[in-house]
């Protein structure tokens, strides 16, 4: 099967050769080719170039005249299974209450996993995969999804194998994170570490022996899980061939960023609160950040401090964190504008930090996040615009025409 595209204004993110990801300087390049054409096959990218170089054969073509093509965007930090939602939360924190005050008082992470805890696992699967088709027409073609709102041994394994069959089911790469430690459940209230053997003891073995998930990650947070509790789950991941990813710095600064970097944590995510020792820390690492700002955003919280950790030379992917409680939403478009508007991202540095850094963040990039031969052709194509400016500068309103996968329009 062959699929051409022709007369593409401008082909966006096109890399010859293999990067794992972006740092610093690098991040304000995006290459591109105008004019150009791109060639799918077995639904790889197969070729590119520019239109003068166009193959003439008979292929099933598609004139984008006027539109841009770049790759799916790559949203390494979402929690898109859950059960129901929590706008009763939503409408407390408009009325003067915190997030944290919401948490105290039975609501956040501990009201979603009672809701999921009396969701069956179909019904579960039916809710959830609504979520994922509705990114994947926002031009997602990549998404790493965590379990974390069962907090039982039954609940967390529900999650996985719902992650599990969505990966089974939909052509979208799909990348299973377990994260058990996401909050301490009631009844575990006095005994925090009892409910970390659990998850180790008990948990971790059967999610070996189904292959349930390819990362472990941890809530490291005041009044949730501390650094230490972070270097026993990252270690207890380690002896089943998980990566770790740590929840960080979200409200405050404890030590998380250290924790990850000591463990090789392949990601540490949100970072709204960032000291000049954290950031310092993750200099010369394989270790990448990744900004959540749709949370920021949804809580009135600071935006990870882009322009300071970017200027330093690191590395920073953008993730949508899509969730009932900080980010209802998976928009990638709305991330990436929200990036440049809030934390003053260039066009540039919002779009590879959305692609070929988010396929880092979650181990996809050797088949996604650019435009290289050989990797998945999940695309996006757009409408007619001018510039890829438009891509952020459009918030609210993308620009997106079609969406593939692995070659095939979705
Ligand atoms: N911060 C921890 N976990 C989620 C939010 C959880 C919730 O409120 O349900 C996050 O990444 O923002
Ligand atoms: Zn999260």
């Amino acid at each position: 099967m062959k699929l051409l595209f022709k007369n593409i204004k401008e082909l966006i993110q096109v890399r010859e050769k293999h990067v794992d990801f972006l740092s610093g300087k690098e991040m304000s390049i995006l290459p591109t080719i105008k004019n150009a054409f791109l060639l799918v096959e077995n639904g790889l990218i197969s070729d590119f170039g520019n239109m003068k170089d166009c193959p003439k054969n008979d292929i099933k073509t598609i004139d984008a005249t006027g539109k841009m093509i770049l790759p799916s965007w790559c949203d390494s930090h979402t929690h898109l299974v859950f059960a129901g939602n929590r706008e009763d939360e939503f409408v407390d924190r408009i009325n003067g209450f915190s997030y944290e005050e919401i948490a105290n008082n039975g609501g956040g992470i501990l009201n979603s996993a009672k809701k999921l805890q009396l969701t069956s696992e179909e019904e579960l699967y039916n809710q959830s995969k609504v979520r994922l088709e509705e990114i994947i027409q926002l031009g997602t073609g990549a998404v790493e999804i965590k379990s974390g709102y069962g907090l039982t041994k039954e609940a967390e394994l529900k999650m996985l194998r719902v992650i599990k069959k969505l990966k089974e089911s939909y052509p979208i790469e799909i990348k299973a994170t377990f994260l058990g430690a996401h909050a301490v459940p009631a009844e575990y209230k006095n005994n925090k570490s009892g409910y970390l053997q659990m998850l180790i003891d008990d948990i971790l073995p059967t999610i070996k022996k189904e292959n349930l998930a390819d990362f472990i990650d941890i809530f490291c947070e005041t009044s949730y899980f501390s650094v230490e509790d972070a270097q026993q789950i990252l270690e207890a991941g380690k002896k089943y061939g998980l990566t770790g990813k740590i929840h960080v710095n979200q409200f405050t600064a404890i030590g998380g960023i250290q924790i990850g970097v000591k463990n090789q944590a392949l990601s540490v995510d949100h970072l709204e609160e960032m000291r000049t020792e954290d950031i310092n820390v993750l200099k010369n690492t394989k270790t990448m950040p990744v900004a959540l700002p749709a949370c920021s955003f949804f809580l009135s919280i600071p935006y990870t401090p882009a322009r300071k950790m970017i200027d330093a030379g690191l590395p920073l992917a953008l993730a949508t964190d899509y969730n009932p409680g900080s980010s209802p939403s998976g928009n990638m478009n709305f991330v990436v504008a929200t990036a440049c508007v809030k934390m003053k991202m260039t066009p540039e540095e919002a779009i590879n930090a959305a692609t070929i850094n988010g396929a880092y963040a979650m181990n996809s990039q050797n088949k996604v996040g650019s435009i290289t031969k050989g990797k998945l052709a999940n695309l996006i194509l757009t409408k007619e615009i001018n510039s890829y400016n438009f891509i952020p500068y459009s918030f609210g309103n993308h620009k997106i025409e079609k969406v593939f996968l692995k070659g095939k329009e979705i």
